[in-house]
């Protein structure tokens, strides 16, 4: 049977989740003082540079940006296969810091243990808060999102896809049905 597809989020969409996600971080941040974005690769890095450029613009101070790589930090490690390892960039401590961790998308939760592993590995960050732009549900470990830009409930078997273009702008969320 084919897939059908149906689009939950446009780029205006997008747009106004993340501008509402940016300025609830700045709510319960009080501002940007030690506040640091780190995105998740790949996906989550592009929504963090996003959410960067949108925090400077209402408080006009850009705050530091790292990403992370899961890979090597995964529990399905042996299972997976082969798989492309991107670079871990986080060019700045952590330690004390309020870490705002960024996905794409938040499922079983398995990849944001894996990238709390892999940042308290690196410091010991004041706290964690997690920001998605999509929450589809199934959570596999006491995880869940403080900052959501939609929730969309979603069948197992079902498959959200968020789109990035050449220039990794956000252009569109996808709900996939097979
Ligand atoms: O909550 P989970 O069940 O861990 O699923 C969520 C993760 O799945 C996707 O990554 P994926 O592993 O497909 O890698 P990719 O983004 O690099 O393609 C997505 O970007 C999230 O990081
Ligand atoms: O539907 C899903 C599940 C995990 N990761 C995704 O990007 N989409």
């Amino acid at each position: 049977m084919a897939n059908t597809e149906t689009v939950i989020l446009d780029r205006n969409g997008i747009s106004r989740g993340l501008t509402r996600i940016a300025h609830e971080i700045l709510e319960r941040n009080k501002g940007v003082a030690n506040l640091v974005l780190v995105g998740i690769r790949s996906g989550g890095d592009h929504l963090a540079r996003e959410l960067r450029s949108l925090i400077a613009d209402i408080e006009g101070e850009e705050v530091p940006l790292g990403a992370v790589d899961v890979t090597m930090y995964r529990d399905d490690l042996g299972s997976r296969g082969p798989m492309a390892m991107g670079k871990t960039e986080i060019p700045f401590p952590l330690d004390g810091r309020n870490v705002i961790l960024v996905d794409d998308v938040l499922y079983t939760g398995r990849t944001i243990r894996a990238a709390m592993d892999a940042l308290i590995d690196l410091g010991r960050p004041r706290n964690i808060q997690l920001a998605v732009l999509v929450d589809r549900g199934h959570r596999e470990l006491p995880i869940r999102a403080d900052y959501v830009g939609r929730n969309v409930p979603t069948a197992r078997e079902e498959n959200i896809l968020v789109e990035f273009d050449e220039n990794q702008k956000p252009v569109e969320v996808r709900l996939i049905k097979s």
